[in-house]
């Protein structure tokens, strides 16, 4: 069986991918030094014994977002990685859940736990869940009636937020 598993992130994303390479290929993956700014996609293969991931890594900038609905119906699930120590662009990448993509799990990872300021996982799922139980709001206000249900699409699939350091590779502070 063969997963295909979407990477998207504001930042960080190369790092942490690469890590996952050293961790589980017999070639490592690149060290933090060689890696430099993403230009369209990367894809990154991790064979396990029972099955064959494949992650896709899709640059961050606003540029090339548009890029990404072209992903949301062969993916299984998507990893999202935030740079939390970015308390200023938060909320900017909440908008890029779009309702095609509630259906799969979703893992939040707050990245750069090594840095004293960074956002914890528990401020970082309160802001998702601020900005989606608004949107639901809105979406109610503007649409009501018959189109309520069609434009108020509930995450049906798990969510789970985990807070990582994709530069020391240690997990910390896993929360439900
Ligand atoms: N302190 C700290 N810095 C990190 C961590 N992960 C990544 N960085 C740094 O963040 C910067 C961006 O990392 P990348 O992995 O290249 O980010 P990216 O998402 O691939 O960026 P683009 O390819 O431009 O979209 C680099 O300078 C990394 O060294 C981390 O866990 N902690
Ligand atoms: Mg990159």
């Amino acid at each position: 069986m063969s997963a295909s598993w979407s990477l998207w992130s504001a930042e960080n994303l190369d790092t942490l991918l690469e890590k996952i390479k050293t961790f589980y290929n017999d070639i490592p993956g690149l060290s933090p030094d060689k890696i430099g700014p993403t230009v369209g996609q990367n894809m990154g293969k991790i064979t396990l014994p029972s099955t064959i991931l494949k992650f896709w890594d899709l640059g961050g900038q606003r540029g090339i977002r548009s890029i990404w609905h072209r992903y949301y119906d062969d993916c299984h699930a998507v990893v999202y990685v935030i740079d939390a120590d970015d308390r200023e662009r938060l909320s900017e990448g909440w908008e890029v859940f779009a309702p095609q993509i509630l259906g799969v799990p979703l893992l939040l990872l707050a990245n750069k736990q090594d840095s004293p300021q960074s956002l914890s996982v528990e401020e970082i799922r309160n802001d998702y869940e601020d900005w989606y139980r608004h949107k639901l709001d809105s979406a109610r206000r503007t649409y009501g009636g018959e189109n309520e249900t069609e434009h108020r699409r509930e995450r049906i699939a798990s969510l789970d937020v985990m807070g990582i350091s994709a530069l020391e590779g240690e997990d910390q502070n896993v929360a439900e």
